[in-house]
């Protein structure tokens, strides 16, 4: 069978990732990626083999700077069956007409707001509601660390509510221009934050409320989550049903922090130190009264990079079944 033909708008933080994932799969391919300046990202991507599409206004600027695009993004755009927008969050609503106009399906990013793509992807959560779709939205890095926790256990134990605290990084490691660097910012001030609402959007009868604030660092986000569940459970019941989730990775042995999340990520060989899994600290899961608690880590830069990839089988319809798509994808990554 042909490979769907995958296109990569915007190969920053999140769409470079997407591209080396979808390479390794055996169902898709990417045709092209799209940058809209010859940058140092443009240079690899060039390196890596990938074809540079970009704006028709910047094509003779490729050319001077050694690495000739292929041909400009309406082009690219033209050439895939589906075209991943990786653009930052609020630009890619500007490009829903293109892709409409070129008769492609569309997978925008967490930035979007949901109307958008009028569904909200998660692959555990949602995967078989996606089959066949023209556009979807792969929620938030911090709604999918939500979703995938919250999902299961509701699944089990049922819900009464859930209530989040969020510790977010204030940007990503390559990022020299966004703060705090040395304060502590409750955001959005207004409450709930998005991730919350966000959550409904995936699985609409969660009763779910969220607090944000930024932190000056760049590696994940921690999470502190509280759910009120219908049935009665213990920490015990909790660790097998979390531990039946392959994109979540219990940690201890020493591991405190962040840091040395990282530090096992880099360990491991992961490609860019990447971290696709949640990361759950065993000993923090405790029921109070009824109620579980626990912390999580969510590597910003990679979490939602898997739930492209089973986005896009849904979408072009190449598996059915979301289990196995999600097994499909993790073994071609590495996870
Ligand atoms: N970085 C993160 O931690 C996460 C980001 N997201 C979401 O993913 C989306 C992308 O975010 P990042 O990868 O972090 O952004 P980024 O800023 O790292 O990358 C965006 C890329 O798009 C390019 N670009 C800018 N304007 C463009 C345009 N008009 N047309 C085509 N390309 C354009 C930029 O040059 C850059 O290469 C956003 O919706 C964001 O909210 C989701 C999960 C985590
Ligand atoms: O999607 C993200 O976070 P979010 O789930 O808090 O919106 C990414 O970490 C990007 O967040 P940013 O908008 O602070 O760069």
């Amino acid at each position: 069978m042909a490979k769907a033909k995958i296109a990569v708008n915007g190969y920053g933080t999140i769409g470079k990732r997407v591209a080396d994932a979808v390479q390794a799969q055996d169902d898709m391919e990417i045709i092209g990626i799209s940058k809209t300046k010859p940058n140092y990202e443009a240079a690899v991507a060039h390196q890596l083999g990938y074809d540079i599409y970009a704006p028709a206004a910047n094509l003779e600027a490729f050319e001077k700077a050694g690495m000739p695009a292929a041909g400009s993004v309406e082009e690219m755009i033209e050439k895939a069956d589906l075209v991943v927008d990786c653009t930052p969050g609020g630009i890619g609503k500007s490009n829903k007409t293109l892709y409409e106009k070129a008769g492609v399906k569309a997978i925008w990013q967490g930035g979007e707001d949901h109307e958008l793509a009028g569904y909200s992807f998660n692959a555990i959560a949602n995967y078989e509601g996606a089959f066949g779709l023209d556009f979807v939205r792969v929620v938030s890095c911090n709604t999918t660390g939500l979703c995938r926790v919250i999902y299961p256990i509701d699944k089990a134990f049922g819900t009464k509510k859930v209530r989040v605290t969020l510790a977010r990084r204030a940007t990503d490691p390559n990022d020299i221009k966004k703060g705090p660097i040395n304060a502590i910012v409750p955001n959005p001030i207004k409450l709930p934050s998005h991730h919350g609402p966000d959550v409904k959007t995936v699985i609409p009868h969660i009763n779910i409320t969220s607090a944000a604030m930024k932190i000056p660092t760049t590696l994940m986000h921690v999470h502190t989550v509280n759910m009120e569940l219908k049935n009665e459970c213990n920490v015990e019941d909790i660790v097998e049903v979390l531990g039946s989730q392959s994109r979540i990775r219990f940690v201890g042995q020493g591991i405190t922090s962040t840091a040395e999340i990282m530090e096992v990520a880099r360990d491991i060989k992961r490609p860019r130190n990447d971290m696709w899994e949640n990361c759950v600290w065993t000993d923090s899961i405790t029921m109070h009264e009824g109620e579980l608690y626990f912390f999580q880590a969510i590597h910003q830069e990679s979490i939602v990079v898997p739930e492209n990839v089973d986005a896009i089988r849904a979408m072009m319809e190449l598996e059915s079944d979301g289990a196995k798509s999600i097994l499909k994808t993790n073994k071609a990554i590495g996870l």
